[in-house]
């Protein structure tokens, strides 16, 4: 895959995190009843930073959890049943919950994963914070919190490089 454009770097990825993290505070009017779910593989390290601004801002560790959608996508090959990983059940009773992604494109994942979720108890309300949007949805999905509104053809790919997982921080847009 070529690369066509940078779209952010370390220091923009940080700046529309922080942002990010404020927002949901905000929104929220605090952290009570919060509870983070980031959507693996990106999810995962972009929430763990989340919740470790969240606890610089009001001193507090919001609980957090990952979720593995594979086994609820309904554009792959697997009408499995329930897998949220075995690492642990998450207790989203009443909670409101703030999803978290890397990129938002056309729903499907995001829709899985409030299934997934869905499954484990009735949330007070599910949020969703995306680090991309890149457009182009195929279900009636929007994010409340988002990173970079970035228009793209279909055919384009959006790459997000995290340190954790990629040993870089980036966003590209690739064909
Ligand atoms: O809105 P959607 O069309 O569902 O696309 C967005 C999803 O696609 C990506 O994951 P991908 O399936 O490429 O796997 P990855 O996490 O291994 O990159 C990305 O991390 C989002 O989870
Ligand atoms: O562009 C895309 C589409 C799906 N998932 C991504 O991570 N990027």
């Amino acid at each position: 895959m070529k690369t066509k454009a940078f779209i952010m770097d370390e220091k923009s990825i940080k700046r529309a995190l922080t942002r990010i993290s404020h927002e949901i505070i905000e929104r929220n009017k605090g952290i009570e009843n919060l509870v983070i779910v980031g959507i693996k593989s990106r999810g995962v390290p972009m929430a763990k930073r989340i919740v470790s601004i969240i606890k610089d801002i009001e001193g507090e560790t919001v609980p957090y959890y990952s979720l593995d959608i594979s086994m609820y996508r309904d554009d792959v090959n697997n009408v499995g049943s329930i897998n949220i990983n075995e690492e642990s059940e998450m207790d989203v009773k009443d909670k409101v919950v703030i999803l978290i992604d890397d990129v938002l494109f056309t729903g499907r994942t995001v829709r899985a994963a409030m299934d997934a979720i869905i499954d484990q108890g009735r949330p007070r309300k599910i949020e969703l914070a995306v680090l991309i949007d890149r457009g182009h949805r195929e279900l009636p999905i929007r994010a409340d919190f988002v990173g970079k509104n970035v228009p793209t053809s279909r055919n384009e790919r959006v790459t997000v490089h995290i340190e954790e997982l990629d040993g870089l921080n980036q966003v590209l847009i690739q064909e």
